[in-house]
């Protein structure tokens, strides 16, 4: 974000020369509706061989095919009936398998192969007999710890008292459990799904786990050791749905008891929402193109492809896929006010830009400097055009919430401006807070609260209007913006700005270093998560369709924002690389 600017008025590009602008090198893999193969679509000229392709200019590729159905007709999708026969036998499967334990294994597979959404009902039904039956004393930690994982992760409020059985009187865990390897990898899997409050037992499981494992690593056969290490780098509960799925799908493969029936459904699936995702980003293109925003506003970041990327990583159910692209329309509409407040428009227009969305009139547009009209009419119009497809498929009146959701974002720009130019540095909390508004995280969560539509009442929709915002909404927010903030630091300091949230950590909690500082932002993003998971489990204020997209939120920001060297993808254009457009071959 950055709030406190050294310099003025600066007016970077951003723009189509920046990773993620459209001239990246990638195939838009399509079938035409009655074709029988796919071809490819290059978005530059830079073509790779060896596949039917039409080679043509970025947009006009896209654009070319954008009077086809949006998404492929399942009839002329070869894969479909595979797919269905795939589903039913691991259907099947899961109810025929009776041992617990081997049950609650068979859904984790199932979940990290990214196919659980199709079996929600089914595995809903055995998680909650498992969350309702008494636990058996006999069980061990590690079927214990696999347990209350999998029914916290799926929203089931079991206790942390069930790891109570394995401690001595002085609340220590038994120091014989060191020895009991699987068991400790189960609970340092447990610890990431804990609550704010009276967790200690699994603060006291972290300091018993994570030691003894790390210890025992070097001696794991080869594949445990492989995942092991893959959740003490970042514990799958954090990993953005959609990457983690293509991760453990290659992983799987490559295990010699992999069940082969899932294994086919996951990569038929993975290559088949990948698909859908190309159709959904070819209507997105079609729209910003046609909306012209940056050929008019030059210095505005000009990134159809990031701006999905967030929605693959928000909304990864293949289901909600108009939801996909209505919000990425709003955060690209976002970037480019973003980029207005950050670095191009002087103050004066400033306050006449955030008046005129206050009042929330086209009449209101006139008084604005003409590059401002556009961005303008722009956001109007596209905040009336998801209100229609809401009230036409729910029969709700939105405007009120969506409209709100934006004027708090705008005057949150404001507010930083105000911050820039009177040269007063805000404390952490106030800038952190108003931070997640401009991050436009609330903007982002209440669309899709409408658009998404599940387990929407008056009264929630109500705790929309007023402050504070709902606490997974906060939670996750605060993620967003420090993560954010992690990621950008350095660019916004070459940039001049003078505050972020790692300078004001430094300053109010006396750090030396800025490494301190970071350490201490993790830290609190480790507190939000746990805020969110007692959300999860709570769902006292909000449906759990939302809550989930909060979690998915502070997923994704992970994803686009930590840019160290990863052992699997390196950065953001890989990340869009193998999730838009690789297909995954077994
Ligand atoms: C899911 C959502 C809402 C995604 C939008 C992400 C975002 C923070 C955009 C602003 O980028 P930035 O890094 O330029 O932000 P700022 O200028 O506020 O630091």
């Amino acid at each position: 974000m950055g709030c406190i600017r050294s310099t003025t008025h600066t007016s970077t590009n951003y723009g189509i020369n920046s990773r993620l602008g459209l001239s990246f090198p990638v195939p838009i893999i399509y079938r035409p509706a009655g074709a029988s193969r796919n071809i490819s679509i290059y978005m530059s000229s830079s073509a790779a061989p060896n596949v039917t392709q039409v080679v043509v200019g970025a947009n006009d590729a896209l654009l070319q095919y954008t009077h086809q159905p949006m998404l492929i007709p399942s009839e002329v999708d070869a894969d479909t009936e595979r797919r269905d026969y795939l589903l039913e036998k691991a259907r099947q499967e899961l109810s025929r398998t009776t041992k617990p334990t081997d049950k609650l294994k068979l859904i984790d597979m199932i979940q990290r192969l990214g196919i659980g959404f199709y079996l929600e009902d089914d595995i809903n039904a055995i998680l909650r007999t498992q969350f309702s039956v008494n636990v058996i004393d006999e069980e061990d930690l590690s079927a214990t710890g696999l347990r209350f994982r999998m029914l916290r992760q799926n929203s089931f409020p079991i206790s942390s008292d069930i790891f109570k059985r394995f401690q001595d009187q002085n609340e220590k865990f038994d120091e014989t459990l060191t020895n009991d390897t699987l068991g400790v990898i189960e609970l340092v899997r447990s610890i990431i799904h804990g609550e704010p409050k009276g967790e200690e037992i699994l603060e006291e499981a972290m300091e018993f786990s994570k030691t003894r494992l790390k210890r025992s690593l070097s001696s794991l056969p080869a594949q445990i050791k492989a995942d092991v290490g893959q959740a003490l780098e970042l514990p799958t509960h954090l990993r953005m749905a959609r990457l983690e799925a293509r991760r453990f799908i290659e992983q799987y493969a490559t295990q010699s008891d992999h069940n082969p029936i899932l294994l086919e459904l996951a990569t038929l699936d993975y290559n088949h929402v990948q698909s859908q995702h190309q159709m959904e980003l070819v209507e997105i293109t079609r729209w910003w193109k046609q909306l012209g925003l940056v050929d008019q506003l030059s210095f505005a970041r000009d990134r159809p492809l990031e701006c999905f990327l967030w929605t693959v990583g928000l909304l990864p159910e293949p289901k909600y896929s108009s939801c996909r692209i209505e919000l990425a329309k709003t955060i690209a509409v976002l970037l480019v006010i973003d980029d207005i407040f950050d670095t191009y428009g002087k103050m004066d227009d400033l306050i006449l830009f955030t008046d005129a969305i206050q009042r929330w009139d086209l009449g209101a547009m006139e008084s604005l400097p003409e590059y401002m009209k556009i961005c303008y009419m722009a956001l109007y119009n596209l905040t009336n055009e998801i209100c229609y497809k809401v009230l036409k498929e729910n029969g709700w009146t939105v405007l009120p919430y969506l409209k709100s959701s934006w004027i708090d974002m705008i005057e949150g720009f404001m507010v930083e401006a105000k911050w820039f130019n009177g040269g007063c540095a805000p404390n952490l909390e106030e800038y952190v807070e108003n931070g997640v508004s401009t991050a436009g995280s609330y903007m982002a969560l209440v669309h899709l609260f409408f658009l998404i539509g599940e387990g929407v009442t008056e009264q929630n929709a109500q705790l929309l209007m007023k402050k504070p915002y709902p606490k997974a909404f906060s939670s996750a927010g605060r993620i967003l913006r420090l993560w954010d903030d992690l990621g950008t630091a350095k660019e916004e300091q070459e940039r001049g700005d003078l505050a972020s949230s790692i300078n004001l950590f430094m300053k109010e909690r006396n750090l030396a270093t800025e490494e301190e500082g970071r350490e201490c932002i993790l830290e609190d993003i480790y507190g939000y998560w746990k805020d969110l998971n007692g959300e999860l489990v709570s769902q006292k204020e909000m449906p759990l369709a939302i809550i989930k997209v909060a979690l998915n939120m502070a997923r994704a920001s992970q994803v686009v924002y930590k840019h160290e060297e990863d052992s699997y993808f390196s950065n953001v254009d890989n990340y869009v690389q193998a999730l838009l457009f690789t297909p995954l071959i077994i």
